[in-house]
């Protein structure tokens, strides 16, 4: 089922929370919509979904406009971070609930076996006879995923399925999601604030911030050419440095850089933290290590720059440095925007 948006928009009361949103969800697609805080994903899922009105555009499931089709219509499955499971039922009964309140007749031995091939498709074989508090909290999220399958959604409907787990249960459960993805083929809209959960999961990833879509693409386009300082900072670590922009030349510490394109004046020198080498004498710019932070997968220099500045890089684990070490930040790859 494709989803299209087209300058959807919603206020509550006098504050717009979604301001003309537009988008196209290809059938089949994934979807992860990605933002801080407040910026309206929940909202715009709610719409999908039937359970909140637009008060301006349009949302088209196929080609019918969705506000023709009732919420109990639509074919949508959810699952949101609270586990909404019935505690006074079974994994088993919880994930056959649907079915027995749907439109659709089946029988109890029907039921039960499509209860069965669900359980084994989110891998809880033999446990459909415990209850919610009897299991974990991932095992739980799983069973809702199930509950919502269970009807046949045409559409998947996620709002931050996974955010009150621990960071080794999501990483596990997204690849798994992925996995359930690619097998059933359903048309997935996943809502995250968190970047790397976007860009492990999705076929394609939306930033909004305030209401607006700020930029979409593949996980690779929004990574490798962020429209905005706003989409460059929210997309993962980095170093902001200030310089000058002339002629398409930005000036930094004595350092001349690319920045076609950048208006003339004051400019933000974006880098992260794998865009920056340390080496001890050369072009760059002139820093001292001010603290070394050691992980797992290699060293984490914090340096202050000639000018004052203060930024993060990543150095291979074997690198010899010490916090008091004068050298040299060449730059590898950096993104300009206007100040
Ligand atoms: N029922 C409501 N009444 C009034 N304001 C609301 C309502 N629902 C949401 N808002 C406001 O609309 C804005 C967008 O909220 P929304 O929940 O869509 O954001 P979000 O991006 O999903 O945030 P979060 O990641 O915190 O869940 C927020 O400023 C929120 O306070």
């Amino acid at each position: 089922m494709k989803i299209r948006l087209d300058e959807v928009v919603k206020t509550f009361d006098t504050f717009r929370a979604v301001h003309g949103v537009s988008l196209d969800i290809e059938s089949g697609e994934l979807v992860a919509l990605l933002g801080p805080s407040g910026s309206g994903k929940t909202t715009i899922l709610r719409m999908v979904a039937g359970l909140e009105y637009a008060d301006g555009g349009r949302i088209l499931f196929g080609e019918q406009d969705a506000t023709d089709i009732p919420v109990r219509d639509r074919g949508v499955g959810f699952v949101f971070q609270h586990y909404a499971l019935f505690p006074h039922m079974t994994v088993a009964e919880n994930i056959g609930f649907g079915m027995k309140v749907s439109k659709v007749r089946r029988t109890k031995a029907e039921v039960a076996g499509r209860v069965a091939d669900l359980l084994r498709l989110v891998k809880l074989e033999g446990l459909g006879d415990r209850f919610p508090t009897q299991i974990s909290g991932g095992q739980r999220q799983r069973v809702a995923l199930a509950r919502a399958l269970a009807v046949d959604p045409k559409v998947l409907l996620l709002d931050e399925p996974f955010g009150a787990l621990d960071a080794n249960v999501r990483r596990d459960l997204r690849r798994w999601l992925r996995e359930i993805h690619d097998e059933l083929g359903i048309t997935t809209l996943f809502v995250t604030h968190d970047q790397e959960e976007a860009l492990d999961l999705a076929d394609r990833v939306v930033i909004l911030n305030e209401g607006k879509i700020v930029q979409q693409g593949t996980p690779e386009e929004v990574c490798r050419a962020p429209a905005t300082a706003f989409v460059m900072k929210f997309l993962g670590d980095t170093n902001r440095l200030r310089a000058t922009v002339k002629d398409g030349i930005a000036s930094l510490d004595g350092l001349t850089l690319d920045a076609a394109g950048c208006p003339d004046g004051p400019a933000d020198i974006y880098l992260r933290p794998g865009d920056l080498e340390w080496t001890s004498e050369g072009d760059g710019v002139a820093a001292t290590v001010s603290r070394v932070i050691d992980r797992p997968d290699g060293r984490r220099l914090s340096v202050r720059t000639g000018s004052g500045e203060t930024a993060e890089l990543d150095v291979p684990p074997e690198t010899v440095v010490a916090a008091g070490d004068r050298g040299v930040l060449r730059v590898v790859r950096m993104r300009v925007f206007a100040a």
